[in-house]
């Protein structure tokens, strides 16, 4: 079998890779660190003398670890007793085996980005369950929910638009209901736009019209899958008349204005009849500073329920029943939150593997699962993105991402060179998209 490209590491000097773990990452650590300072006086309100204490000890382990990652310290193993130290540690053994001797041992500025920014949110969240009593404190929760309420008008636009389309969706004349599920996955793809983790923890929330936009944003698609998502929705649709269920997984990627896309996204596959359930997949531990964990998601549904905004409230009424009756169903597991490409699922989390295998369709938000789907390598443009998935082939999965690092498979011969002419930054700065389908129809 032909060698794997080398994994993209901060190794390439002035590399996306390298200017993240220089800059970005240490930014997100200092933020991390002044949000506990500023909410020292409420850590005192709740547990007295032991709540400062406790925010003094997460400050001095997040210091420290700063101080690793900018002096660029070998890679330490974990302390904690987590359900996924162990995997942790004997990961970072790994990695420890795939250096030659005069290497050393892995460091910050050495490894492979994927495990090393991996492994700073999974010591962020070290040092605060070492930390108790504020052991269950989120330090990215503030910038998440600010990220959720400055995103209010472009949230209301949207759950108005969902409630009035012409009801009952399932009767949509067939283009229509391409129509409408083609701009529904846009939204959902521009929604990836506002993460929390490119901007260094700054408000990146979404303030314009975006179905409005989507015209004018189209010409940004690099890969435009969506035709086979509507080949493939459309033959399950016709199937499940017979049989009872059709199953679509979303590997959810950020809380806040994206989250919403999604869950508009999941509200029109199911009143449409394109899909009967819907499983959402978040992460169980705060990670990559926007990620959705479950109490981002069920705080979400609350806050659109209790909107004094009509429609708003009525999408979240539907969404909290969805999930009373079990038609939408949230997952979570320590996978998705391990430094592990997915094409090491089947060993590492074979429970989880045998869960998306029961999907029709499975979408990876976001770039972050682009890096793991492709194992965050350095391969050609116009490698097949098949073939970059290294065997990971649960169910049939489209990616729909903004880009976000020096990643990109799949394009056409000449693509990227026009792309890097026209717009030298086209990886790394969330203005291109794509949707990648991967798998039978
Ligand atoms: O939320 P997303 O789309 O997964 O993006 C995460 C971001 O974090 C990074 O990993 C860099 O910190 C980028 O790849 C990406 O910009
Ligand atoms: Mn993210």
């Amino acid at each position: 079998m032909a060698e794997l490209p080398t994994f993209l590491s901060a190794r390439d000097v002035g590399s996306f890779a390298y200017l993240t773990i220089k800059d970005r990452m240490p930014q997100i650590l200092t933020k991390a660190i002044d949000t506990l300072h500023r909410h020292k006086s409420e850590f005192f309100e709740k547990h007295g003398e032991e709540g400062v204490e406790a925010e003094k000890k997460a400050i001095s382990l997040l210091s420290k670890l700063r101080n690793e990652l900018q002096t660029d310290k070998p890679i330490i193993l974990l302390v904690d007793k987590c359900v996924d130290t162990d995997i942790w540690n004997q990961y970072l053994e790994y990695q420890q085996s795939l250096l030659s001797e005069s290497d050393g041992k892995p460091r910050w500025f050495f490894s492979s980005w994927l495990f090393v920014e991996c492994y700073m949110y999974r010591r962020i969240h070290e040092a605060i369950i070492q930390s108790p009593p504020i052991h269950d404190f989120d330090v990215f929760k503030e910038s998440k929910d600010e990220n959720f309420f400055e995103s209010q008008e472009s949230i209301a636009m949207l759950c108005s638009y969902l409630q009035q389309l012409p009801r009952p969706l399932k009767d949509l004349e067939e283009n229509q209901l391409k129509d409408e599920l083609f701009k529904l996955l846009q939204v959902s793809l521009w929604g990836n736009k506002c993460d929390l983790s490119l901007s260094g923890g700054e408000s990146s929330s979404q303030k314009t019209n975006v179905i409005s936009s989507l015209e004018d944003l189209k010409p940004f698609i690099i890969v435009n899958d969506m035709e086979c998502l509507w080949s493939l929705l459309s033959k399950c649709k016709k199937t499940s008349e017979k049989a009872a269920v059709v199953r679509v997984d979303i590997v959810l990627d950020n809380s806040g204005f994206e989250l919403i896309t999604d869950l508009i996204l999941a509200d029109f596959l199911l009143s449409s009849e394109l899909a009967t359930e819907i499983h959402f997949h978040g992460k169980m531990i705060p990670w990559f500073v926007s990620d959705v964990t479950v109490h981002d998601f069920n705080w979400t549904i609350e806050q659109v329920k209790h909107s004094n905004h009509e429609l708003m409230s009525t999408c979240g009424v539907n969404w909290e029943n969805y999930i009373k009756i079990g038609r939408w169903i949230y997952h979570d597991h320590i996978f998705w939150t391990l430094p592990h490409s997915y094409c090491a699922m089947p060993q590492v989390a074979s429970d989880l593997y045998a869960e998306l295998q029961k999907a029709c369709l499975i979408f990876f938000k976001g770039d972050l699962n682009y890096r793991k789907l492709a194992g965050d390598r350095k391969w050609g443009f116009t490698v097949p993105f098949h073939q970059a998935l290294s065997g990971f082939h649960p169910a049939p999965l489209c990616s729909i991402r903004t880009l976000k690092a020096e990643l990109q498979v799949g394009l056409r011969p000449g693509q990227a060179e026009q792309l890097m002419a026209s717009e030298p930054t086209w990886l790394t700065t969330g203005k291109f998209g794509v949707f990648q389908f991967d798998g039978p129809l």
